[in-house]
């Protein structure tokens, strides 16, 4: 049976009511959670008893207050409405309509504590004693923690008018006495004239749109909702108090993550009695989530995932987190590429006989994991068999994944491959109540939450978080550290640090490497240079340094129009070209009769510098030199960054010069490799090995070989999945492998041949995946 939230206590004013929310915020307090049952009803309903819940959509959630009582119109002393019993035991009254006025008046922060008791003051109003039951209400909107989304609470007290005097109040009461209230935590919206108890409508509105006379801050709301620009993103967050959603973190969190992924986004949460709640579709964070799609993710733990597709395809059904029922529910979210997918799905098919319903091989590695946890046979699973399915998992899997995953009322976790080359840490966030833990892909996303203690997970390790506990454990026998380079020179925000390196010294040190090498070169061919000029974003840090050391103007002289994304990491290539000159103009005053050295952090396959090259040219550079951080790109990455064909990359096949002539550049100078590596490793130097297969060839998980290029480069043709974007599903060569080796035989690849769960009928009007069982709330985002 439930309790009052408080079961003796006089509120009088504003200050009493935040104190007492504020008791059920830091735990002292227990707020209502259901619907009074009858016999809570007649047992809870007396003189005295306060009642604070908060007002929830969800099925098990209480909507409305309801004490099966029959009261009079409400009366307003402020801040409270008072409703008197109406003797005659005659049903409660169908709730009245909303009133259509919506003037706020907002109490700002904590009233007087000595202001009179409202509750004495409608005794004295009333034009005669009443001797029933008074019910007094009061509503807020309250931010749980800084950027969460606001909250309704309520709070309820009944009280006799003889027995007011008797009832002790806020500062008698010995818990409650000793309780700060954070300013501009509660806010009450009250719309005047309201009906109910329950009347409010919206959370507040931004400075601008409340009365001038507000000097209420404005709730912190996630940034992605002001319609801000912002290799996969991936978190996972759980929270010590289960009461509290994880969702509004883990979306402002993604947001921050938004670099790494720019094609699909999703969040699966963790509910009461383990359910799961989900909202992915294609897009980016802004346009995927809302408050109202946000709202229906419920549960205190969560994995999120941002999306650059490395493999399968553009289909929303492949927005991650994947989630598989079988065994206990696991949701998971995974960044890398897998390279013997082939095999792994031949034992799918044959041994295991689990299906793979769509082209990606996160599904693929969330089923192999899914499999080996079957195989403990265990009616209840802990943590020694999560570790021993993993590592089994880890035994079977070659490429790259660092994931997180969610095990349905159980925890979070996240695991490295043995050689750790895309990145995945961990932070907590310490409070007198409990600890908050965090998984993401970068630092950023911790020192934004206000989490600390940053620790990579370690290459071959697992991290299993649940309310109890943390248990790390190294799952796969050690291999060699080689983490991607390419991270340092362009994925990574510049404000993270991974594996102990910080990404902003590391592209300072690069543009100091790179100076170096510029001097020698001109020197050699007998060149000046006027002004450095960097191509933004990712190269701004390290071009000022190279313009320091070489005490040459720096001049930002191409302007980038923020709400265009990263080129290099759109599908297709023509919409990456057209990109370029949508994302940059170049400001003639800096390039006009100039020798530019134009400074970029990579030369991929060489879209961005020949657009640009052509832009300063356009606006009358003389003569326009390219250097970039990084040695020339000649081999595919098959980690989690789109390069798939060596055909596409401009320095494939071609020497520096030839470089510089199809891309248009009077000279091109690249870093050395060496130099490359020594920026980085010098801020680590336990770290021996970086991934640098792109620039040499040399892949640390082997098995990636001539054979596996071809059949890479006929599966990815980059120009065959441009002109397919959109459709429903663009890997031909791989949605054939897949349907055959699970046993379906088409004569050739459908549209819809391997999206079962998203394709076919289940396909919602805005293209999000109705993942069968899940709680999908993207459909009902706008709706
Ligand atoms: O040779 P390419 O194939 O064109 O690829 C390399 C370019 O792509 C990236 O820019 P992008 O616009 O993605 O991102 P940024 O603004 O974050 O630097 C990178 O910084 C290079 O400029
Ligand atoms: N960039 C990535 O990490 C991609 C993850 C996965 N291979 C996918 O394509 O969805």
């Amino acid at each position: 049976m439930q309790q009052a939230t408080h079961p003796r206590l006089h509120l009088r004013n504003a200050h009493d009511a935040h104190v007492v929310f504020e008791a059920v915020r830091q735990g002292f307090l227990r707020p209502i959670a259901r619907r009074l049952d009858e016999r809570e009803k007649a047992t809870l309903i007396r003189s005295g008893a306060v009642f604070v819940w908060e007002e929830s959509e969800s099925a098990s959630g209480l909507k409305r207050w309801t004490d099966g009582r029959l009261w009079s119109q409400s009366r307003m002393r402020e801040p409270y409405l008072f409703y008197d019993e109406k003797l005659g035991g005659d049903p409660e009254p169908l709730p009245s309509p909303q009133p259509s006025f919506k003037t706020f008046r907002f109490v700002n922060g904590p009233s007087r504590g000595t202001a009179p008791s409202s509750a004495v003051s409608h005794q004295e109003r009333s034009v005669s004693m009443h001797h029933g039951l008074v019910k007094q209400a009061y509503s807020v909107w309250v931010l749980p923690r800084p950027n969460a989304l606001p909250r309704k609470w309520h709070i309820i007290a009944y009280f006799l008018h003889e027995d007011l005097p008797l009832i002790p109040t806020v500062d008698q009461d010995p818990c409650l006495r000793s309780i700060i209230v954070p300013a501009g935590l509660y806010r009450s919206g009250k719309r005047d004239g309201m009906e109910e108890d329950d009347a409010l409508d919206s959370p507040p509105r931004p400075l601008a749109h409340r009365s001038r006379t507000d000097s209420m801050p404005r709730p912190t709301l996630p940034s992605i909702f002001s319609a801000t620009e912002y290799v996969c993103g991936i978190l996972g967050l759980l929270l010590h108090d289960s009461t509290i959603d994880a969702a509004p973190e883990i979306c402002e969190g993604l947001s921050l993550l938004q670099h790494r992924g720019q094609d699909a986004c999703g969040i699966v949460t963790c509910g009461p009695k383990g359910r799961f709640y989900q909202c992915k579709a294609n897009g980016m964070v802004r346009d995927v989530f809302d408050h109202n799609s946000i709202s229906k993710l419920i549960g205190g733990m969560g994995v999120g995932h941002t999306r650059y597709p490395t493999a399968g395809s553009f289909n929303n059904a492949e927005a991650q987190p994947f989630y598989v029922n079988s065994p206990y529910g696991i949701v998971f979210g995974h960044n890398g590429n897998l390279i013997n997918t082939e095999s792994l799905l031949q034992y799918m098919d044959a041994t295991a006989h689990r299906h793979i319903n769509t082209s990606s091989d996160s599904e693929l590695l969330l089923n192999i994991f899914a499999n080996n946890l079957q195989q403990t046979g265990k009616f209840r699973i802990n943590e020694e068999d999560i570790f021993t399915a993993l590592g089994g998992m880890m035994k079977q899997v070659k490429g790259a994944y660092a994931c997180v995953a969610m095990l349905a009322g159980f925890g979070i976790m996240a695991f490295r491959d043995p050689n750790g080359i895309r990145p995945v840490g961990m932070a907590v966030r310490r409070s007198g109540s409990g600890n908050d833990y965090l998984f993401a892909s970068e630092s950023v996303v911790a020192d934004a939450g206000g989490f600390s203690e940053w620790q990579d997970v370690k290459p071959g390790e697992a991290v299993i978080i649940t309310r109890s506990r943390v248990t790390r454990r190294q799952v796969a026998p050690p291999a060699t550290f080689a983490p991607d380079i390419f991270e340092y020179v362009y994925f990574a925000r510049p404000d993270s640090v991974l594996d102990g390196i910080s990404v902003y010294r590391s592209r300072m040190a690069m543009g100091d490497a790179l100076a170096v090498q510029v001097k020698r070169v001109l020197a050699e061919n007998n060149l000046t240079v006027d002004v450095v000029i960097p191509v933004p974003d990712t190269s701004r840090v390290a071009a000022l340094n190279l313009a320091q050391k070489l005490q040459l103007p720096y001049r930002e002289g191409f302007i980038k129009n923020r709400y265009v994304g990263r080129t290099f990491i759109m599908p297709g290539q023509e919409m990456r070209k057209k990109n370029v000159r949508r994302k940059l103009n170049a400001m003639a005053l800096e390039f006009a009769d100039k020798n530019v050295l134009i400074v970029d952090d990579s030369i991929v396959r060489g879209t961005t510098s020949k657009e640009i090259i052509q832009m300063a040219k356009d606006v009358g550079a003389k003569k326009v030199i390219v250097a970039s951080c990084s040695p020339p790109i000649r081999y595919p990455n098959v980690y989690g960054i789109d390069m798939p064909s060596r055909r596409e990359l401009v320095a494939y096949g071609r020497d520096t010069e030839s470089i510089a002539s199809t891309i248009g550049a009077d000279l091109v100078i690249f870093q050395s490799l060496p130099d490359l590596i020594e920026s980085v490793r010098q801020f680590n130097r336990d770290i021996t090995t970086l991934d640098c297969s792109v620039f040499t060839g040399d892949y640390v998980t082997r098995g990636v070989d001539e054979e596996y290029f071809v059949h890479l480069e006929s599966l990815r043709e980059d120009n065959a999945r441009g002109k397919t974007m959109g459709m429903v599903d663009v890997a031909p060569a791989k949605a054939v492998a897949a349907a055959q080796v699970n046993g379906v035989h088409s004569s050739a690849p459908r549209s819809n041949d391997v999206t079962l769960g998203s394709g076919g009928p289940l396909l919602n009007s805005r293209g999000s995946d109705d993942t069968v069982g899940l709680h999908n709330s993207f459909n009902t985002a706008r709706s």
